[in-house]
């Protein structure tokens, strides 16, 4: 029997509708979505289907119209900036289309920015990860030095330094050639399965939403059902595991 898993990020009916120049765009109607430790999750459609929208507010970097976005079991409406600040630092982490990396710092020292143990302490982890994405030879280049699929790496390492509960990624493959995709997807398959990340990625690419344990797709706004995971349940450890 495989035990209920309790889901570490969820959305309730979360709508978002955009102020256009021509008048409300719905972009999100209405998602429902559980994300649990340990599984991946592929988000495919159309461009303009609203996926970066959704990303956008489960992330909690943008309020809903309607509807609710849950972490750890709790509801974040209401909840002060400082606190939505606070739940982000500590629970998510994003890999964005732009990659809002540093200019003035090396690959080594955007990643390890973000490690809880600031600069000294994170180098030697930031190291690691920029290794697992094949990128162990650019540690000391600035951002203007990296090609955009370098970028995007250092972005998914710093992403991935402060081990999220949560990982969303709006096409971390996206400018990749096969075999650093292949790096990428394999990073982020590692972080699900061994630290219980639970995982949701915007990709076009057939092959990586292959990867995923379950694949949503968006049309119109609208969130649709997928096939359930395939995978027995994840690590033991996984916070929110329950007994
Ligand atoms: N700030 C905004 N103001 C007005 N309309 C917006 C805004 N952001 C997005 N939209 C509109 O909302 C809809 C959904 O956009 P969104 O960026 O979420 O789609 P997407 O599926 O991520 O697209 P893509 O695959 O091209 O990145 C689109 O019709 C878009 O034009």
């Amino acid at each position: 029997m495989t035990a209920e898993v309790r889901p570490v990020l969820a959305a309730r009916g979360l709508t978002v509708v955009h102020r256009g120049p021509d008048g409300p765009v719905t972009a999100v109607r209405g998602a429902v979505l559980d994300l649990v430790p340990g599984r991946t999750v592929a988000l495919t459609g159309r461009s303009g289907s609203g996926k970066t929208s959704l990303l956008t507010a489960l992330g909690l970097l943008a309020v809903p119209t309607a509807g609710t976005v849950l972490v750890d079991g709790r509801d974040t409406a209401g909840l002060s900036d400082a606190a939505l600040s606070a739940l982000r630092r500590d629970r998510l982490g994003f890999v964005f289309q732009s990659f809002h990396l540093l200019p003035q710092f090396t690959a080594t020292e955007n990643v390890a920015l973000a490690h809880p143990g600031g600069l000294r302490r994170g180098a030697g982890p930031a190291r690691l990860l920029l290794n697992g994405v094949g990128l162990g030879h650019r540690l000391g280049h600035r951002p203007r030095e990296l090609s955009a699929g370098e970028q995007q790496r250092v972005a998914l390492a710093r992403a991935l330094v402060n081990r999220p509960a949560v990982l969303l990624a709006d096409e971390p493959t996206g400018n990749l050639d096969a075999e650093s995709a292949s790096a990428v997807l394999d990073l982020l398959t590692r972080s699900a399965a061994q630290d219980g990340c639970a995982v949701l990625l915007v990709t076009h690419s057939a092959e990586v939403a292959a990867r995923a344990d379950r694949v949503l797709e968006m049309a119109d706004g609208v969130l649709g059902g997928g096939a359930p995971p395939a995978l027995p349940c994840p690590p033991a450890h996984a916070p929110g595991a329950a007994s």
